[in-house]
């Protein structure tokens, strides 16, 4: 191609859009107030608003580097330990299909590879499916689907008159689609709106995937901060229970606190060992093509502490205090609005669950409190996790004075 060639194919290219997330990331960080408050990204701030460092993971590093460099370089099988670590913690070491080896993990660069690998799979052996999200849902899963070439639709989900989720609705939606249909569902802690189902909808949304003949595909990014980690985790194995094929993405960028280190997983479980093993060798080439392997160091961190019982202790109580302290956020955020804006009830921010809030701020709303360098989603959803005693007082305030 000559020179003259190419600077037409790029000069062509339009600028992509703004990722609604990342680019109020880019805004508060350009912003020079030093009292500016980020509520926007999905990250975990402890009181000081720093993002923790896990004991746990500073042990498990300590211990890595008594053993070997963690840049080694191991062949392209990957983290064997790791992926073990994490089908037990998702499916329950005493599960079925483990011990079946009808379940099949492969580390992922993060909850956001995992869904991607997902994906691409689900694209080569169902590529006519449709793939159906809540309305709302995390910005990424549309964008993540429709690059993977699936026309993406919408479930009905929330119902901004009560807060919690339109559950009629979202069954009648479900009752609609078309066998094979791939339905992505929150595991836990519904990004954005804090409103996940009870165990009895659960059964009901299982009973509606088996009878529709629906592909779920289960993201679970916040195990843990919902009622605990075998709770949250608890719909996976109902799932399981029920039969049926089933795909399972999950994080640690939130659990472990390693947002930076990319680690996460996707297990795809089959109905036999023999199709499992075929399983995960299509998911390997999917790996192999896009990127070969993951990185290993956030892994090995993660399968050490998971596989070794006095890490794994103390990271169930790191992640407890977590979801414990972002539970008293929203108490204090509740109490204090309570008395700063008395005129709007936020009770409901009590009840929600996870990381997040739908604040039922609106958009306007949200850009005023641009102006007093507290950043939000435009949609209204605040990030709880990043509250602490010291900011808290402000971002009151400032709502009260936008409503
Ligand atoms: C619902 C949901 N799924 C997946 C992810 C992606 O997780 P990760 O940051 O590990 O890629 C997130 C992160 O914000 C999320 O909220």
């Amino acid at each position: 191609m000559t020179s003259t060639a190419s600077a037409s194919l790029f000069s062509a290219i339009d600028m992509a859009p703004r990722d609604p997330i990342l680019g109020i990331t880019e805004a508060f960080n350009a912003d020079t107030n030093p009292a500016k408050i980020n509520l926007g990204v999905g990250v975990y701030y402890d009181d000081n608003g720093k993002v923790p460092l896990l004991q746990c993971v500073q042990k498990a590093e300590a211990k890595l580097m008594e053993q070997l460099s963690p840049r080694t370089y191991l062949p392209i099988e990957g983290l064997a330990a790791y992926d073990k670590a994490v089908q037990e913690l998702v499916f329950g070491a005493d599960s079925a299909v483990i011990q079946d080896k009808r379940a099949v993990t492969v580390q992922a660069i993060g909850g956001t590879g995992a869904l991607k690998i997902g994906a691409d799979f689900l694209k080569r052996f169902s590529p006519d499916s449709h793939v159906f999200i809540s309305d709302p849902s995390w910005e990424n899963h549309r964008a993540l689907f429709e690059s993977a070439g699936f026309t993406v639709n919408n479930y009905t989900y929330y119902d901004e008159a009560t807060h919690g989720v339109n559950f009629e609705g979202m069954l009648a939606s479900l009752r609609k689609m078309a066998p094979g249909s791939i339905v992505v569902l929150h595991a836990c802690c519904h990004n954005p709106t804090g409103a996940d189902l009870t165990q009895d909808q659960w059964g009901q949304v299982i009973d509606a995937v088996q009878q529709g003949g629906l592909i779920p595909f289960l993201d679970m990014a916040y195990q843990g901060f919902g009622a605990g980690i075998a709770e949250d985790g608890a719909v996976v194995r109902r799932f399981v229970d029920a039969g049926g094929p089933l795909l399972v993405s999950n994080s640690f960028s939130k659990s472990f606190s390693l947002y930076g280190e990319r680690v996460g997983a996707l297990s795809v479980v089959a109905s036999s060992a023999e199709e499992a093993a075929r399983l995960l060798s299509q998911l390997k080439r999917v790996v192999r093509t896009n990127y070969s392997n993951p990185p290993q160091h956030g892994g090995k961190v993660v399968a050490t502490v998971l596989a070794t019982p006095e890490l794994r202790g103390l990271w169930e109580e790191e992640l407890a205090g977590m979801r414990v302290r972002i539970k008293q956020m929203r108490e204090d955020l509740v109490a204090k609005l309570a008395k700063a804006a008395p005129q709007r009830d936020f009770g409901f921010v009590r009840e929600q669950v996870g990381m997040f809030s739908y604040s039922g701020l609106t958009k306007e709303q949200v850009g005023k409190l641009r102006e007093e360098s507290i950043y939000a989603v435009d949609t209204g959803r605040i990030c709880v996790a990043a509250l602490n005693s010291k900011n808290i007082d402000r971002v009151v305030d400032a709502i009260a004075k936008v409503l």
